[in-house]
């Protein structure tokens, strides 16, 4: 029926980066298993930012266009092309930016290891690229994240839904590709997350709790002309009898600003470009 042929992959395994890579190259994603990210440390993290979200102190938090780093309130952003604003809240943390005194030491722990998680997945698609693939790449694909501060951890929720918010039209998350190299999902606490096949068929993202799924961005599409495919994904509103809110952590890995990913842009010069697109920069 499909040709859609997302792998899980179990990390520990001895073929688990081709089996990764070939995933990837088929459908832009892939599901991680037996990663080195415990499933207790997860299900803390989102506990503690369940209860930020459901506190006021979220407004002390507020972000700016010049910073990105702290609170988006509810609707403030749209996928490009959209003029529908996403049903969601979330938190920007990065190394330069706030974090709540009670979450900040889990929090930034939390985000070290996904960025080390993402490295080594950078380095397992650098070893199993064809040569002429690799031979695109300005530097090798872990390097361009040496001396980044530009890795975006996103807390997201997206709260039970308003009838009138579905009925306008508006989605939990309306599809769009993500603009950095790589992303780290950490599994939503509810289903939702669907990915797109070159036929425009739609596929559920499977999301057992522990998992993380991992997908390509438009930066590395770029960086290998096109030969990894950043597929357009998108968030779907709750089922009736199941309106209730849902999270997730995508880990967003940003090369150095000055890395070079093809003949027209560095990585900053793309960003600022799409953060225009997204309604996140005037
Ligand atoms: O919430 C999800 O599962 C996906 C979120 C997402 O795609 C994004 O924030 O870019
Ligand atoms: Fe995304």
């Amino acid at each position: 029926m499909t040709d859609f042929n997302l792998l899980t992959i179990d990390c520990q395994a001895s073929d688990a980066p081709q089996r990764l890579v070939q995933s990837l190259r088929d459908t832009g994603f892939a599901v991680l298993t037996n990663h080195p990210i415990s499933a207790g440390e997860i299900a803390d993290v989102y506990a503690g930012w369940e209860a930020f979200f459901a506190s006021d102190a979220k407004f002390d938090y507020l972000t700016t266009p010049e910073t990105q780093t702290g609170y988006f309130p509810f609707k403030s952003e749209n996928a490009k092309g959209y003029s529908k604003k996403d049903l969601k809240e979330f938190f920007h943390v990065y190394p330069h930016g706030p974090v709540p005194a009670d979450l900040e030491a889990m929090t930034r722990d939390f985000y070290d290891k996904l960025v080390a998680l993402g490295r080594a997945m950078l380095s397992w698609i650098e070893d199993n690229s064809p040569e002429d693939i690799r031979a695109l790449f300005s530097e090798p694909l872990p390097q361009m994240l040496d001396g980044s501060s530009m890795n975006l951890l996103r807390i997201l929720h997206y709260p039970p839904q308003d009838p009138e918010d579905a009925h306008s039209g508006a989605v939990r998350a309306a599809a769009h590709e993500d603009i950095n190299l790589i992303t780290l999902l950490v599994s939503g606490s509810a289903p939702g997350l669907e990915a797109r096949d070159a036929k425009g068929n739609w596929h559920e993202v499977p999301c057992d709790t522990g998992m993380i799924t991992m997908n390509i961005g438009d930066m590395l599409q770029k960086a290998s002309g096109g030969y990894y495919p950043s597929t357009t994904h998108r968030v779907v509103n709750p089922k009736e009898g199941q309106n209730v809110s849902r999270y997730s952590m995508p880990m967003f890995l940003h090369p150095r600003p000055d890395v070079r990913l093809d003949a027209d842009y560095t990585a900053n010069d793309y960003l600022q470009e799409r953060l225009r697109e997204i309604g996140l920069k005037g």
